[in-house]
C-alpha cells in the first residue's frame, strides 16, 4: 500500500527576477485535501506550483512532499501526430500505467469519442481536456493544476470537478491556481 499523500510549505519565499513575489508561506495539505491558490496576474500563482512541483527553486524554506505528482499547465506536451489515445498511451507507459488508465483518463473528460484523432487535429479546449485526461490517467497523488479551467465549456468543467472529487476520495490532493471557481468542495484558499 502506497503512504499517505502529502505537500507540505514551511516557511517558503520565491524570488522572481529581483522582485520577492510571496514570503514565509507555510501549509500542510493531507490525503484528500485541496488548496486554491488566487491572486491577480504576476502574484506568483504559477511560480508556488511549480516550486511544489520540484520545478522552481525556492529562495527560502523547505517543500516536503510523500507521493508522486502530476503537472499541468497550458502546453499538453503531446506528439501531434499520433491519435490521441496513442499520445496519452506514451505519457502513461512513462508513469507505470496502462491502455485502461488511458481510457478512464478520456472518458472522464469526454474525449472517448476523439481517441483516434490525431492531436494535431484537436481544437484548443480538447487540447485543455486532453492534458487533463493525461494527468487521471497517471494516477499520481498529487495533482497540480494551472489554470484549469482555461478553455473549457461548461460540461468539461464539470467533468474536471467530478475528476478532482473522485481523485480526492481516493486520498489524492489538489493544488490548483485559477482565476475562476473549480468546483472544489469546500477547498482551502490561499490568496497571493
Ligand atoms: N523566468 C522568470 N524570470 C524572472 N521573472 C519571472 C520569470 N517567470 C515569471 N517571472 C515573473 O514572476 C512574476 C510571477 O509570475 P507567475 O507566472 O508566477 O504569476 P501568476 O500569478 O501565475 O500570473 P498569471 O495570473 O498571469 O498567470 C511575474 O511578475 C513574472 O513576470
Amino acid at each position: 500500500m502506497r503512504s499517505p499523500a502529502g505537500l507540505s510549505f514551511e516557511a517558503i519565499s520565491c524570488l522572481r527576477g529581483n522582485r520577492l513575489l510571496f514570503e514565509d508561506l507555510s501549509f500542510a495539505l493531507g490525503p484528500g485535501a485541496a488548496l486554491m491558490i488566487r491572486g491577480p496576474n504576476g502574484a506568483g500563482k504559477s511560480s508556488l506550483l511549480r516550486i511544489a512541483g520540484g520545478l522552481l527553486a525556492p529562495a527560502a524554506g523547505r517543500v516536503v512532499r510523500s507521493g508522486d505528482m502530476a503537472f499541468t499547465s497550458e502546453a499538453a506536451a503531446l506528439d501531434e501526430r499520433l491519435p490521441l489515445a496513442d499520445a496519452l498511451h506514451f505519457w502513461a507507459r512513462i508513469d507505470g500505467r496502462g491502455r485502461n488508465d488511458v481510457d478512464r483518463g478520456l472518458e472522464a473528460m469526454g474525449l472517448g469519442p476523439l481517441d483516434q484523432v490525431p492531436v494535431r487535429m484537436l481544437s484548443t479546449g480538447q487540447r485543455r481536456r486532453a492534458a487533463l485526461a493525461r494527468v487521471i490517467a497517471g494516477k499520481a497523488a498529487i495533482w497540480l493544476l494551472d489554470e484549469p479551467a482555461n478553455g473549457l465549456d461548461t460540461a468539461s468543467l464539470d467533468r474536471l470537478a467530478a475528476a478532482m472529487t473522485a481523485h480526492r476520495a481516493e486520498g489524492g490532493i489538489v493544488l490548483a491556481a485559477s482565476h475562476q471557481p473549480l468546483g472544489l468542495d469546500d477547498p482551502q484558499e490561499l490568496a497571493l
